[in-house]
């Protein structure tokens, strides 16, 4: 009864001539409210269609008020509760008055809208949704099996949900810093679903941006360009919302996923407070790409504690587990949440008790490659894993081929799509760039590295030129692909390579390729050595 009275004044006060009046000249920010409005079905798409196409606000703010009191009660609530939840956007605070005023101006400053408006008890509210958050970000997610091992420089031994809301909370800029697959991603993903799911009455934004996916940013691009086309622009009012982020850049919150650099100049800007200076800015990167970040807040992320690890592979392989338990190095290896999944996935099929187990990184993901293509063989009838491999050699290089050049354009984006039949498929995800542009992508960037190893190992004449790279800024990405080139020359099985690149090819290879790499980083290794020990010694 309480809420259908109140609703009730509520209709009858927002057709009063006086509120209504007050409310054409000082709604502003419309493209909110409508959207608002259209997402608790207050309005259709064809309302709101017809609402954009009014000549001008005055005529779109008589529109919205007409059509909502036309609905009745309920519709009138759901209004003034937007307006009051986004009044410091959509409503224009009354101009402190000059001595001479008119009547009209006197009765613009008895009539205060704020304060009318927060004479409703809203009590009920709920978080509302601006257009700005992708849902599908959160899909598939695991927030539980989480953070146990993470350390926050500064507030180590903090519990995971506690290190995830001051993560969320702090107003200073975050770099999420970690080796590959240990769960940078996985973290700002779940801040992104923490920020979506808050009771939050404030209107604010949060931006996403995979630096690999969107290789896009990297071009110049102003800041509406980079806010707006990666993610749905708004249909009208573009403008409008860019002001609004703008004026309240302390309501926004951008995330770079991946960063190597800041060659693109409104990243850097971004980054540099150059561009909406209260913005809080949120970067992941690897180890390796950490200097420009100095005066950012640096958290740790440090993967599966040893007791998450062990839950995460009694979670998936339940007795299975012990033939992980058992073995210490890949036990180890497994704090690593991408290699985790990846032996939990080998291990969940049935294998003989005598098969070999990985003890390094880069045979699991030899394992995981031969259980995909396993998977894969088993719709071809009586034929051994080798012989498969070997047959599928050219589809597996050539996959090998996308994957070494993605990786230096520092991009997952892949150029060339295997056949629709292909084995290699089950490697690849798709990757929606655009509602009309989908592409292809490994199915995590660490998978992208290890192929694009391969492909270089069938093309050495390639390996000096990337050793060199790795010792450049720009290209210094490309030494993730040595540890792996070094496991997959050895001859240790399991051993994918024979079934790919003759054994005469890798052994020419292998005779010179230490070698060389030891005298190119040799020194610089000392260098390092000689750095840590000066640091060292002088904190001593
Ligand atoms: N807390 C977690 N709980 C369960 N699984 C996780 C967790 N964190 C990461 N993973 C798994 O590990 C995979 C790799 O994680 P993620 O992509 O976040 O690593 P990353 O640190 O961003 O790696 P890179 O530096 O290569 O980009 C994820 O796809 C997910 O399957």
């Amino acid at each position: 009864t309480f809420y259908t009275e109140r609703c009730n004044i509520m209709c009858l006060t927002l057709q009063r001539t006086n509120a209504r009046v007050h409310l054409v000249r000082e709604l502003k920010n419309l493209s909110v409210i409508v959207e608002n409005l259209y997402q608790q079905k207050v309005f259709s798409d064809e309302e709101v269609s017809k609402i954009q196409t009014e000549r001008d606000d005055f005529d779109k703010t008589s529109k919205i008020l007409d059509s909502v009191t036309k609905k009745g009660e309920a519709a009138c609530y759901k209004f003034l509760r937007i307006i009051d939840m986004t009044r410091k956007r959509t409503l224009e605070r009354a101009s402190v008055l000059p001595e001479k005023q008119s009547a009209a101006s006197t009765e613009n400053r008895r009539f205060d809208l704020h304060h009318w408006i927060s004479c409703y008890p809203f009590k009920e509210d709920t978080q509302m949704d601006f257009w700005m958050a992708n849902k599908n970000l959160f899909e598939g997610n695991n927030p539980d099996l989480s953070y146990t091992a993470l350390v926050l420089d500064k507030q180590g031994g903090d519990s995971p949900s506690k290190i995830k809301n001051d993560l969320l909370k702090t107003d200073e800029n975050i770099l999420l810093v970690g080796k590959p697959g240990i769960g940078k991603t996985a973290l700002s993903h779940e801040l992104l679903r923490l920020w979506a799911e808050r009771d939050n009455e404030e209107l604010d934004y949060m931006f996403y941006f995979d630096m690999r996916e969107t290789s896009h940013i990297t071009k110049a691009m102003s800041l509406e360009d980079l806010l707006f086309s990666v993610f749905s622009e708004p249909d009208e009012g573009r403008e409008e919302v860019l002001q609004d982020i703008k004026r309240n850049s302390d309501n926004v919150t951008i995330i770079f996923d991946g960063i190597t650099d800041l060659s693109s100049s409104v990243v850097k800007k971004l980054v540099e407070k150059d561009l909406l200076p209260d913005a809080k800015v949120i970067v992941t990167c690897r180890p390796d790409n950490e200097e420009d970040f100095g005066d950012f807040l640096r958290v740790e992320v440090k993967g599966f504690s040893e007791q998450t690890t062990k839950t995460y592979l009694s979670a998936i392989l339940g007795d299975a587990q012990k033939k992980v338990l058992s073995n210490l190095e890949l036990l180890t290896l497994c704090h690593v949440p991408m290699y985790a999944l990846m032996v939990a996935a080998c291990f969940s099929s049935e294998t003989p008790e005598d098969s070999s187990q990985p003890c390094s990184i880069t045979e699991i993901y030899i394992n995981i490659v031969r259980f995909c293509l396993q998977m894969n063989s088993n719709k071809t009838k009586n034929i051994d894993l080798n012989s498969f491999i070997e047959n599928k050699s050219e589809e597996i290089l050539s996959l090998a081929e996308v994957a070494f050049h993605a990786t230096e354009g520092k991009t997952v984006n892949l150029t060339k799509l295997p056949r629709e039949d292909s084995c290699v498929l089950c490697f690849l995800k798709s990757l929606v760039i655009t509602e009309a542009i989908t592409t292809y992508a490994f199915l995590h960037y660490t998978m992208q590295e290890f192929f694009a190893a391969i492909w270089l190992l069938k093309n050495p004449d390639k390996i000096k030129e990337v050793f060199q790279q790795c010792l450049t800024t720009e290209k210094k990405h490309m030494k993730h692909l040595i540890p792996f080139m070094c496991r997959l020359l050895t001859e240790k099985s399991p051993s994918l390579m024979k079934c790919l690149i003759s054994a005469q090819e890798l052994r020419n290879t292998s005779n010179w390729f230490f070698k060389e790499m030891i005298n190119r980083f040799l020194p610089y290794l000392l260098w390092c050595f000689y750095c840590i020990c000066c640091c060292y010694f002088n904190d001593l």
